[in-house]
Formats: structure tokens, sequence, C-alpha cells
């Protein structure tokens, strides 16, 4: 897939001329009514907003929906992505556990399957994203965030990857992202730990960088920093983005079965499920 995209991007790169000169018409609506899609005509970048309340947790069809959203980005040449969510509180509170508990075969392995194709088309994305974090951001909340080049994120909020809270690991490409984020030892602490940062520990600690008093402002110092592409040849920026990813991406798509079949063994182990029945009801408690 990589060797596809950068051929891609070779070809595209030779086609560039006549695609610059004629203004990209946006598509005007977003795949399915869980992500909303709003282009800005002038800059040409796409506010991304999950949409499945309460806490947009990931299950199988808000993840279908939003990789159709990256197809659709990538096919119209976006200019920059910023993702947010449509709650007051929450970016995304990660993997929806009911799609954890008590497995059905099916479902799961296309649930992961779809977990890993977002991952492979955010965190390898050759348009710019920005995470607009305007909530908590727990687990695959997070992992969304760190895909993504910038993260601004409101005041109050927490973020981080708390797996080891949970009694499992975080599977390698999340935490391949998020090494690309932090320092080796920092990403070991916060793993091992299951450390949920608040916003102003995340800026500290260089998980996000910048804060933001509100959603709207989140999203406006999102947009600046897409615009600083402005300056920079697009195909250039797409080539360098990928190639610091390449090594984390083709881990994962040489090793897909592989790692949906760990998943699929993880979450069917007695104690995992005991684990996650644990904290489904501890969350129903609240
Ligand atoms: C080596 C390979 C091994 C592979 C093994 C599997 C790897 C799995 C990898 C990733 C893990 C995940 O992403 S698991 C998800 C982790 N997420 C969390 O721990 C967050 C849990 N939620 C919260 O902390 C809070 O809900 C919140 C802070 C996000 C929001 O709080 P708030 O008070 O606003 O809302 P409520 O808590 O009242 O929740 C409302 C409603 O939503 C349900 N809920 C919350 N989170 C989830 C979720 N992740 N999945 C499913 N459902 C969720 C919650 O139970 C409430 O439901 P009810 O209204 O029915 O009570």
């Amino acid at each position: 897939m990589i060797r596809n995209s950068i051929n891609l991007l070779t070809k595209k790169l030779i086609s560039s001329t006549s695609c610059q000169r004629t203004r990209m018409r946006c598509f005007s609506s977003g795949a399915t009514n869980l992500v909303d899609v709003n282009v800005n005509d002038k800059t040409g970048i796409a506010v991304v907003t999950l949409n499945r309340p309460p806490v947009n947790s990931l299950n199988l069809e808000l993840l279908t929906d939003l990789s159709k959203t990256l197809d659709e980005l990538e096919s119209n040449r976006s200019k920059g992505m910023i993702l947010t969510s449509s709650s007051k509180t929450v970016f995304s509170a990660g993997l929806d556990i009911l799609e954890m508990y008590n497995p059905e075969p099916e479902r799961s392995k296309a649930f992961w399957t779809a977990l890993q194709d977002v991952w492979l088309k955010l965190y390898g994305s050759p348009y710019p994203t920005a995470a607009a974090i305007n909530g908590h951001s727990p687990a695959g909340g997070c992992l969304l965030a760190i895909c993504c080049e910038y993260r601004v994120m409101v005041n109050d909020f927490t973020i981080g990857l708390n797996e080891t809270r949970l009694g499992i690991s975080a599977p390698s490409f999340f935490i391949s992202s998020f090494r690309n984020v932090l320092s080796t030892r920092e990403a070991e602490k916060a793993l091992t730990l299951g450390t949920m940062f608040s916003s102003d520990e995340a800026l500290k600690v260089g998980l996000v960088d910048e804060i933001a008093t509100d959603k709207a402002d989140s999203i406006n110092k999102c947009e600046n920093f897409l615009l600083e592409f402005k300056k920079v040849s697009s195909m250039a920026r797409a080539f360098t983005k990928q190639s610091l990813r390449k090594k984390d991406l083709e881990e994962l798509e040489n090793n897909r079965e592989q790692d949906l079949q760990l998943f699929l063994f993880a979450i069917n182990q007695p104690i995992v499920q005991k684990g996650l029945g644990a904290y489904i009801q501890s969350l129903k408690k609240k």
C-alpha cells in the first residue's frame, strides 16, 4: 500500500499542473451521518466531525464511515483535514467496548479490519491533518489524535492510551504512532501506567501542540497550522511525511492478518472478557 501510494503520488506529481489549475470542487456531504464533512471553499480544508452520540465510541459503523471519508478526501486531493467531534465534552471515548465484549466472530473481524484501515489511511494520509480535541480522548480516541500531524486540545479534558488500566496491552500500531509523538521514555512510562494526561500535562509532555479555550479556538488554531503548508509543495510534503512514517505503516501492512489474529485471541480470553465486563459495569454505575 505504501509503495502504491508513493507510485500514485509520483503519477499525481506528473499530472499535477493541470490539477492545480482546476479549483477542486469539494464533495458536499460526508459518507454517512456518523461523520460530517464540511469543506471550506476558500481554503479547501475539510472539517471532519465525529458524530456518534453520546461519546463517539468507535464501532464498526463509525469506523467504516470514517474510512470512506478518508478515501474521499484523498481522491478529492484535500488541502487538509481537521478532525473534531460533535460532542461538547468527548472527542472520542475510544473503541466501542461492546464490540469486544461477548464478540461475534465475523463482526469482530470486520471491526478490527476497519480500525486497521482507518489507521493506515489517517496515519499515512498524503494531505496534512490536525486534531481539534474538544473533549476527553482516551485510548482509541487518543489514537485518532496521534495519527494527525498536529493536535490542539481544549482545556480541562484528558487524553492518553489507558489500555493497561483495562487489563489489555495497546496494539503495536497504537504504540508506534504514540512513539511518533512522544520520546520513547515518555511513551513507555505513559503506556505502562496507562496515564491519562490533563490538557496542560499533555502540552508539557508534547502529546498536544497547543491548548485552546474552546472548540472554535481549537479549529482556528488547527487551520492556522494547516495553512502554513500553502508555502510548501504538496508532493514534497506528502513524500516527506510518508517517508518518516513508512516503517510504522509497513509494519502493520505486512502483518495485518497476524495483528487481527492477536486481537481475536486477546479479546476471546476469559480473563479479558471478565475485565471488559467489569469495566462496562463501572461505566454504567458512574
Ligand atoms: C496486543 C493486542 C491486544 C488487543 C486487545 C484489544 C485492544 C483494544 C485497544 C484499544 C482499547 C480502547 O479504545 S477501549 C476503550 C477505552 N475507553 C475508555 O476507557 C473510555 C471509557 N469512557 C469514559 O471514560 C467516559 O465515558 C468518558 C470520559 C469518555 C465520557 O464520560 P461521560 O460522563 O461524558 O459519559 P459516560 O461515562 O456517562 O458515558 C455515556 C455512555 O457511553 C458509554 N460508553 C462510554 N465509553 C464507552 C466505550 N468506550 N465503549 C462503549 N460505551 C461507552 C457509557 O457506558 C454510557 O453508557 P450508558 O448511557 O448506557 O450508561
